[in-house]
């Protein structure tokens, strides 16, 4: 049965039973709770859903929470490139997927799938990384190291220093790895402490990452490029003839509008490469300090257009701060 809204200045009066009584709190409840939600929804600019490498706890949606709280869902799915794929695809407004790391470099997954799909960038959310050594203990029972490479890889030395000869075994995801730890003690796991408190699992070290200062960029991904603000980056994705002189020729497009590049970055065009590394296509992703709405940087994207054989403004996006 359809229940009545309630009115504005509807109370308990001492009449009312208590059936009538509780029906008129379950008006209010479903009333307060409907204002919260399109509260939610005006916090977030209208943002409902925003895809993430899960399962939860993972840095991606540790990430996805310090960046959009609780304004909006956040969507678990099993690869970086499932993450475009839902936000391409529509079912996800935005997403939220890892660019750089200041130990490691690029994650290779996130800029193959910018050659492979139509999105854009329209945020940046440099985040602090702790790692954890997670297992059911002690440490003298592992038998193997599981974590996302990239993880593995910014806390290598430690491993090396701490867990000699110990196999590490490459994972979807650090949380994912998590859960494995829980399933098997011979098994540890290199993630997060809120994954390790998720799943029951024993800190055996915190903070094991090789540098103190880790940050990953994480980039927010959308259906289109942010709006000007002031203090904005540009990145943009292209592919440059093999020819002698042909990056130098492009970057000076840089140079003649005074555009401070941030991040260059060159990588194959997937299944380009031959088997014995000769030729093959390089994609070459910049990114810049302007908007791309900026009189300077439109013209230097005109002028390298013209010498490019691709070229794709991925989008604008305001600086972040560091997070976490
Ligand atoms: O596996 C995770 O927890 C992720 O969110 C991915 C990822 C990455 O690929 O860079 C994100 C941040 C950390 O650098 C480690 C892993």
């Amino acid at each position: 049965m359809a229940k009545k809204a309630p009115s504005k200045t509807e109370s308990p009066t001492p009449e009312m039973g208590a059936r009538e009584r509780l029906d008129l709190l379950d008006r209010q409840i479903a009333d307060a709770l409907a204002q919260r939600q399109a509260l939610v929804a005006q916090l977030a600019g209208g943002v409902r859903r925003v895809a993430y490498l899960g399962p939860e706890d993972s840095f991606s949606h540790l990430t996805a929470l310090e960046r959009f709280g609780e304004a909006a869902d956040l969507v678990p799915v099993a690869t970086i490139h499932a993450v475009f794929e839902e936000v391409a695809g529509g079912s996800c407004e935005l997403g939220v997927v890892p660019l750089e790391n200041s130990t490691h470099g690029r994650v290779t997954d996130t800029l193959e799938a910018f050659a492979g799909t139509a999105v854009a960038i329209c945020g940046e959310a440099p985040m602090r990384i702790h790692h954890c050594l997670l297992g059911q203990g002690p440490r003298s029972a592992i038998g193997r190291v599981v974590s996302k490479p990239q993880a593995l890889a910014q806390c290598s030395h430690w491993l090396a220093e701490h867990l000699p000869g110990v196999e590490t075994v490459p994972y979807g995801s650090t949380s994912d790895a998590a859960r494995l730890a829980s399933e098997d003690p011979s098994v540890a796991a290199i993630a997060s402490k809120q994954a390790g408190h998720r799943h029951g699992l024993e800190v055996l070290a915190p903070n094991i990452e090789d540098q103190k200062d880790n940050v990953t960029r994480f980039a927010v991904i959308g259906p289109k490029a942010a709006a000007p603000t002031g203090d904005d980056k540009t990145a943009l994705m292209f592919e440059l003839a093999h020819e002698p002189g042909a990056l130098a020729d492009g970057m000076a497009v840089f140079k003649k509008e005074q555009l401070n590049l941030t991040w260059i970055e060159s990588f194959p065009i997937p299944g380009s490469r031959t088997a014995d590394l000769s030729g093959g296509r390089y994609l070459f992703f910049v990114e810049l300090v302007g908007h791309q709405d900026d009189a300077g940087v439109g013209r230097a994207v005109a002028s390298l257009g013209e010498k490019c054989l691709q070229l794709r403004v991925l989008g604008s996006y305001a600086r972040g701060k560091v997070l976490g």
